[in-house]
């Protein structure tokens, strides 16, 4: 029997090893993790991240081809193929700060597989790593491995998207795979294949060299993020012009070669991907020499940043220019809807941006708990990717008086002067507004960042809405546009 173990039990990790396991039954799967915690959890009932459809795939096949562990070393040892799935946040000190991604976890699940190696593995780069990673992987195995232990490493990055990770897994666009070009190399990409072929075509099996298996996957992201900043950017001359940035995609995306995909504006992209990949993009650019190329990436960052301060000052100068001491209330904190994730949603820095105005926030998300929203609100920039057992949090005086998290939108409604939609959640499309409307002070404002709800019916009931790149609420086209500052 083929043995894999994946080391980091996370949000690429679990699924993607479900997923071998449940259609692979002669596969013996282990998804090892440092934080114990997380490994009970995922031996429980209650798994330790919610994405539609895991529970299912997960129960089906745990503990019998798929176990949770943290006997790290022991699985290493006794595995033929090892994925590694570890964080890769951007570094937060030292060279590159701020921008390089950083390899710590993974430099050391590779000096832990070297240690315990005893026999010929497969290792598979699973996380997003920078171009060129294999070869200082290859070197730290090669130098600390017992005599006469080969390795070989291959990349193959996960596209699975937060929400929709079973579907993609499934069903995915393509698996790409990247080996040496030497008959070893060639040998461990062809064992790779044979275990996603058990389900998936083998036209969608892309086989590259190394290089470019690492760099497409940064690609990939970068090229959908550009999507996003391109769409947001035109929603902001939507806005000043009277467009309706709904129609204008719709127009864009019916171009073949466009494609309607990834072009609905919004307060900007989050997740722990977009922003991450580009910025170590942009940081193997400059390290090539290519600072235009560089600087042609970054600005994808910087439209995001703009467009989540665009929609904060909108906030403002539509509420007499000041939220001091008004209630807020913040409808969804995840960075998209279907997922309990919020590792750079929007919503931490809306939320920071009207907690600096002196706002009063009232916080709801159906899947994203208490503890998570105060830790986010006082987390550092970039703090927010590590192992969260390694990162202690410190919630503030502030954002306990400032900030309440709520389970029952209506009550937190109550004495609110404004609603900020900050994820698509579909329940949030059924609320009765109405209801809401009645509880709150007047002039009551809604302020949409996904356009999950329709602007005509709200301004009926009496709401001043903003919908981002729709043509503006009479109230709002008066006011002088917001500075950026
Ligand atoms: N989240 C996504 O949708 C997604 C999709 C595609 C690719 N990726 C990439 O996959 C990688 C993992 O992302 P994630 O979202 O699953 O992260 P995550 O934080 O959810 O999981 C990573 C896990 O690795 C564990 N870990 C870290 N160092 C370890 C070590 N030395 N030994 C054992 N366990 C260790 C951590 O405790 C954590 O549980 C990243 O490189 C990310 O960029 C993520
Ligand atoms: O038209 C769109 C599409 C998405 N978003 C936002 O963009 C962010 C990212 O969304 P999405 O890409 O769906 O989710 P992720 O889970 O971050 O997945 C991305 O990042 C993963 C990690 O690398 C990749 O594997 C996936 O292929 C890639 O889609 C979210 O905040 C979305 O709300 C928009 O604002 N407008």
């Amino acid at each position: 029997m083929v043995k894999i173990c994946c080391i980091g039990a996370g949000y690429v990790g679990g699924p993607t090893m479900a997923m071998i396991a449940y259609k692979c039954p002669d596969i013996q799967v282990v998804v090892v993790d440092i934080s114990v915690p997380r490994i009970n959890a995922w031996n429980s009932d209650r798994l330790p991240i919610f994405e539609p459809g895991l529970d299912e795939v997960v129960k089906s096949c745990r503990n019998t081809n798929l176990f949770f562990s943290s006997d790290v070393e022991s699985h290493i040892a006794d595995s033929d193929i090892i994925f590694v799935s570890v964080n890769t946040p951007t570094k937060t000190r030292g060279l590159g700060a701020g921008k390089a991604a950083d390899l710590t976890y993974w430099e050391s699940a590779a000096r832990m597989i070297a240690d315990v190696a005893k026999s010929d593995k497969i290792v598979v780069e699973k996380s997003t790593v920078p171009v060129k990673t294999a070869e200082a992987i290859e070197k730290i195995l090669n130098h600390n491995s017992r005599d006469g232990v080969n390795f070989q490493i291959l990349s193959n990055p996960e596209f699975l998207a937060e929400g929709t990770a079973i579907d993609d897994l499934a069903d995915p666009d393509r698996v790409l795979i990247g080996g040496r070009q030497t008959p070893e190399g060639q040998k461990a990409v062809a064992a790779l294949k044979g275990v996603y072929a058990k389900w998936v075509p083998e036209d969608r099996i892309i086989t590259t060299n190394l290089w470019s298996a690492e760099l497409s996957k940064l690609a990939a992201n970068a090229i959908l993020a550009q999507r996003i900043s391109s769409i947001n950017a035109m929603s902001a001359l939507c806005e000043a012009t009277g467009a309706n940035v709904s129609e204008v995609a719709y127009a864009v995306g019916k171009d073949t070669r466009i494609g309607p995909k990834f072009l609905s504006a919004s307060v900007g992209f989050g997740g722990s991907c977009f922003q991450k990949d580009i910025l170590n993009l942009v940081y193997i650019c400059e390290c090539n020499g290519l600072t235009e190329v560089a600087n042609y990436w970054r600005q994808v960052v910087q439209i995001n940043d703009y467009q989540k301060l665009r929609f904060v000052n909108r906030v403002v100068s539509s509420m007499f220019n000041t939220v001091s001491g008004k209630k807020i209330l913040v409808l969804g904190f995840a960075f998209k809807k279907d997922t309990g994730d919020t590792r750079e949603t929007p919503a931490i820095d809306v939320c920071l941006g009207l907690l600096g105005d002196k706002a009063k926030l009232s916080i709801y998300d159906p899947q994203v708990s208490e503890d998570q929203i105060r830790r986010d609100l006082t987390t550092s920039k970039f703090d927010w990717d590590h192992p969260q057992h390694l990162v202690p949090s410190s919630p503030t005086a502030k954002s306990k008086e400032m900030v309440t998290v709520t389970w029952d939108a209506y009550e937190a409604a109550k004495g609110a002067h404004g609603i900020c939609i900050m994820t698509e959640w579909d329940e949030f499309k059924s609320l009765d507004y109405q209801r809401i409307y009645d509880g709150m002070e007047k002039p009551a404002f809604v302020f949409d960042g996904r356009n999950a709800v329709n602007p005509d019916e709200l301004r009926k009931i009496g709401f001043i809405v903003y919908s981002i790149g729709k043509p503006l609420d009479a109230w709002m086209k008066d006011l002088p546009a917001a500075p950026l500052t």
